[in-house]
């Protein structure tokens, strides 16, 4: 089974309006070192979802990097992706898990709560998000959860524990030290001038720790 550790890319369809500059900046983390990438799509053109996730599944199969699909387990089943983010709004983590499989990798966001990781961990999923830990620009209405969480929900839960929200080269660092078995990042990454060079830098601390 793949051990969920180090840099988690989620796709932006602001940052990455076309299908080529997806696809290649995606390319670009993976180049430097992204472990695991979220398709994050909020739109409602299915055909269009569908597309990218089939040609975000071949992309990362040659990197070895599993694909999520935030939010819809349907779209994961068709396109082939490894598994499924969702949120506490997003439907059952137990359904998604008899649709998808044992095999799936499936992540619930649990914002600040252990009591919220341990229910999602006993429906039957393999990973769980905790934040956002800062002032996030892709979703600036988050509410923020203390970095102290981590290290609390890395002694209390036996599964890879992710942060997000607001994660930079600024506290990155912290963030790991704290206990993130996984960063996910958006704009930190997939605004960078650099995308290969900043997914080293962001991934620089899990070599340390
Ligand atoms: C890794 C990760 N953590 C949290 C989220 C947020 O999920 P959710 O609360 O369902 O919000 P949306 O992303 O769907 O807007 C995430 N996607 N990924
Ligand atoms: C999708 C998402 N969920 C969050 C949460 O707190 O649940 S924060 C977030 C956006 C993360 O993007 P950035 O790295 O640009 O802050
Ligand atoms: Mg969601």
């Amino acid at each position: 089974m793949t051990r969920l550790h180090g840099l988690y890319g989620l796709t932006d369809a602001t940052l990455m309006p076309t299908d080529t500059l997806m696809l290649e900046r995606v390319e670009a983390a993976l180049r430097g070192g992204m472990r695991l990438l979220q398709y994050r799509d909020k739109s409602t053109d299915d055909a269009r979802r569908l597309r990218q996730a089939l040609a975000l599944r071949d992309l990362c199969r040659q990197y070895d990097c599993p694909l999520l699909i935030n939010d819809d387990v349907e779209l994961a089943h068709a396109s082939g992706a490894d598994g499924v983010h969702l949120g506490q709004q997003d439907g059952s983590v137990a359904a998604a898990r008899d649709r998808l499989g044992p095999a799936a990798l499936i992540g619930q966001t649990c914002h600040d709560r252990i009591d919220l990781a341990q229910r999602a961990i006993q429906a039957g999923a393999d990973h769980v998000a905790f934040g956002a830990f800062f002032a996030s620009r892709t979703k600036p209405e988050a509410e923020l959860a203390p970095l102290a969480l981590l290290q609390e929900a890395r002694a209390r839960l036996n599964v890879p524990v992710v942060a997000i929200g607001g994660i930079s080269m600024d506290n990155v660092a912290r963030v790991v030290a704290a206990g993130a078995d996984l960063i996910a990042v958006v704009n930190a990454l997939f605004a960078a001038e650099d995308i290969q060079q900043q997914a080293e830098r962001l991934t620089q601390p899990f070599h340390v720790s």
